[in-house]
């Protein structure tokens, strides 16, 4: 049973670490149901997605994570004109929104990142762009020399929409130190995207789990964005991204040990936790079909989840570290796996709000 303290302390926003812990213990399921019912007072039972494309401007990077799988040392850069060729694929579909990513590259100049968003801006002034890492951006204003609230003051005035809340991986110096020694350390991440919330700019989080991080880890970096958003307010929503071993140091040597990544009852679990804690905070939490499949997808929007996310178009992450769920999924499609539930789809913009 679960004790009804902990679900009004999750109610109320108030959910500590030792409740999420003790719900651990739970039988799975009550756990789960507990989740839906704070994601229905919470949001309601409409299931959001947003129709975007994620534009990757490199394949390469330097960056030595040694759970990527996208760090090919040759290949290419787009250049302006070929960046517009894919936002213009994306825009004959409907979208909304274009993501863009790529690698860690310490030589591309915060004007490179400012130049692509004007142009992208002066052709498709209603798209939505969300794009870049805090970790670049943490990079590039070094190299320029200023700080961090101006870079993203720059990127803001030249239309970026929303930052990504990528390079968080796990907030845990222990864990980033086996996982990512060279990335930026837990601090700068959190001082990077409280610069940017203070710049004005939303960004979302993301956490990847399920390699060789604690639960408490987990949880408590759950907490640190929890603590963030009471700052702030800028956080849109959670990602959580699953770990995919294939590819990659981390995971080779957890398949030497007969390990593969989260199961989907650990990615349910890991949902319904997440609810727990944020869903006060950050109400919207994203069952990422790229990374768990259509249909643990539509489970977990039963287990804390109310968004499925983006259409993507293409997503050269997921596939480069083994991922087997595609990389576009049709308007019509998302609707479909919704539906599927007894939940009524919503279209919405990057900031979810409803699309009429
Ligand atoms: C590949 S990076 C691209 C942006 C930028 N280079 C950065 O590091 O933030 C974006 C995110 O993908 C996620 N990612 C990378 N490899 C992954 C893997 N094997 N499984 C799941 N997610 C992964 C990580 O959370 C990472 O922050
Ligand atoms: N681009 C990827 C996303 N993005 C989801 C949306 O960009 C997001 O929901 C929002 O609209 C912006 O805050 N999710 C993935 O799992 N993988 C991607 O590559
Ligand atoms: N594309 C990355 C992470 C990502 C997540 C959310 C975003 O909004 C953008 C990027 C992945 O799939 O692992
Ligand atoms: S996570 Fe980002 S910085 Fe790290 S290797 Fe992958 S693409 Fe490069």
């Amino acid at each position: 049973m679960i004790p009804e303290d902990i679900e009004n302390r999750a109610r109320n926003g108030l959910a500590t670490r030792e409740d999420a812990l003790k719900l651990l213990k739970e039988n799975p399921f009550e756990l789960f149901d507990m989740a839906d019912r704070l994601r229905r007072e919470s949001v309601g039972d409409d299931v959001t997605y947003v129709v975007n494309r994620n534009v990757y401007i490199t394949n390469m990077c330097r960056g030595k994570c040694n759970f990527c799988s996208y760090n090919q040392p040759d290949g290419y850069i787009l250049t302006i004109p070929e960046i517009l060729e894919k936002v213009e694929t994306a825009y004959v579909a409907g979208a909304t929104e274009i993501c863009i990513q790529g690698g860690f590259l310490p030589e591309l100049k915060l004007d490179f990142y400012l130049e692509i968003v004007r142009a992208i801006k002066e052709k498709y002034p209603d798209i939505s762009i969300h794009g870049y890492s805090p970790m670049e951006i943490n990079h590039a204003a070094r190299v320029d020399g200023i700080s961090l609230e101006e870079a993203f003051t720059k990127l803001l005035e030249a239309g970026l929409g929303t930052l990504t809340g990528t390079s968080a991986e796990i907030l845990c110096q222990r864990v980033r130190n086996i996982i990512c020694p060279e990335k930026i350390t837990t601090e700068e991440w959190i001082d990077t995207i409280k610069s940017a919330h203070n710049a004005g700019l939303v960004t979302n989080s993301t956490i990847m789990y399920g390699h060789v991080e604690t639960w408490k880890e987990r949880i408590d970096h759950l907490l640190i964005l929890r603590d963030i958003q009471q700052k702030t307010g800028k956080f849109t929503e959670l990602v959580p991204l699953p770990f995919l071993p294939y590819n990659n140091r981390v995971g080779k040597k957890m398949i030497k040990e007969g390990r593969y990544g989260p199961g989907g009852i650990e990615d349910l679990k890991f949902y319904a936790i997440a609810r727990v804690l944020l869903s006060k905070h950050i109400p919207n939490i994203q069952a990422s079909w790229v990374k768990l499949g259509n249909k643990l997808a539509q489970v977990a929007l039963n287990c804390g989840a109310n968004d499925l996310g983006g259409t993507l178009m293409e997503d050269q992450i997921t596939v480069a570290s083994g991922g087997k769920n595609g990389e576009y999924l049709h308007p019509e499609e998302m609707q479909w796996i919704i539906r599927g539930i007894g939940r009524r789809p919503v279209r919405r913009d990057t900031h979810y709000r409803e699309c009429k």
